[in-house]
């Protein structure tokens, strides 16, 4: 049974993950190599949850319940030797991937699951120095991982058959929709679809066919309204399979094709402007407009997901 989670990296996902678990009752170890980022990651749960408390999904008790579930600490052996399972969320590097599990190998518990919340990385690859496959996993969780329902699931060859299914109802344990791929595909299912249509949208904006906010608008006020209920496969049924066949024919061929990074992305990027993280990227954003943007980004996901629980529509 699993009961003791550790969540290894305390960062943007690895803060959320940890949150998600403590707010379903599970005890949770957050690890990280310095205390400052350990502190940083504490005040960033104290301010997800209380946007929950404002939203009325949390009473105040709630909150300092899932809190007093966490635990900090910046050593690694106390962090997983009681741990049941165990999320890396560490930099998508990897050497330092590889490192940490070569450390886990010889610190954890001999039933412990490992999980993997990479992003880019095939699990054959993460597994070729250690010798744990039977019981790992690739867990990708979303960001904001405590809001957004999708788990990306990915197994290796060697997976047991255990593993995945506890995997599966650990993660639907705590309220999230896991998907469990096939077979490994880099990028997985979201990020190949979110990725395709990011490339498109650059492109657009290169092209200069309009301003970067209308683009936006145009995803945000239009496919991206229905697709919270309705994905693209069902929205070619329900536009007509006929329609769709003309529209691939006409469009298809004019689709941007690059095999990198757009260049204002890698221009900017290359300047140091990531975005809100340094208060400048496509659009420019101050201190406070940024935390107040992540901080209505996770309302609105939170309104969101009432309206999508309450009507049941995905069932
Ligand atoms: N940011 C996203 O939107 C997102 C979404 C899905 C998946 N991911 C994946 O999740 C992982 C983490 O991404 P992130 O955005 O949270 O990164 P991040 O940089 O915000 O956080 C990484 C944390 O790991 C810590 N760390 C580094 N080495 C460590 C070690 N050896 N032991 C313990 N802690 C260590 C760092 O100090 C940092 O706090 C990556 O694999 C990334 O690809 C990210």
């Amino acid at each position: 049974m699993i009961k003791n989670i550790t969540v290894i990296g305390s960062g943007v996902m690895g803060s959320s993950i940890a949150q998600a678990f403590a707010v379903n009752g599970y005890f949770v170890m957050l690890n990280d190599v310095k205390e400052e980022f350990l502190s940083k990651a504490k005040n960033r749960i104290v301010e997800n949850l209380s946007v929950l408390v404002e939203e009325g999904v949390f009473q105040e008790e709630d909150k300092e319940k899932a809190l007093s579930k966490i635990n900090y600490s910046i050593d690694l052996q106390a962090a997983v030797s009681e741990a049941d399972f165990i999320i890396e969320a560490i930099p998508e590097v990897i050497e330092l991937k590889w490192e940490l599990f070569q450390k886990l190998e010889q610190m954890m518990k001999p039933e412990a699951i490992v999980a993997s919340n990479t992003s880019t990385l095939l699990i054959s690859r993460l597994m070729e120095k250690t010798n744990f496959a039977d019981r790992m996993v690739i867990t990708h969780f979303f960001n904001p991982a405590h809001l957004v329902p999708l788990v990306e699931i990915v197994k290796h060859d060697q997976t047991k058959k255990e593993v995945v299914e506890k995997t599966i109802d650990l993660i639907k344990g705590i309220g999230k929709s896991p998907v469990l791929l096939k077979k490994e595909m880099n990028g997985f299912i979201a990020n190949r679809l979110q990725t395709a249509l990011m490339r498109e949208a650059f492109y657009l904006l290169k092209e200069g066919v309009a301003s970067a906010r209308d683009i936006d608008t145009a995803v945000t006020s239009g496919p991206g309204f229905r697709w919270a209920f309705t994905g693209p496969i069902e929205i070619a049924d329900f536009g007509g399979l006929d329609t769709w066949e003309r529209v691939f024919d006409n469009v298809a061929p004019d689709l941007d094709e690059s095999k990198g990074a757009p260049e204002i992305i890698r221009e900017l990027a290359g300047q140091g402007k990531l975005g809100t993280k340094t208060g400048e990227g496509i659009f420019t954003y101050e201190e406070i407009a940024a935390l107040e943007k992540l901080n209505n980004r996770d309302r609105r996901c939170i309104q969101l997901q009432k309206v999508k629980s309450k009507k049941n529509i995905d069932a």
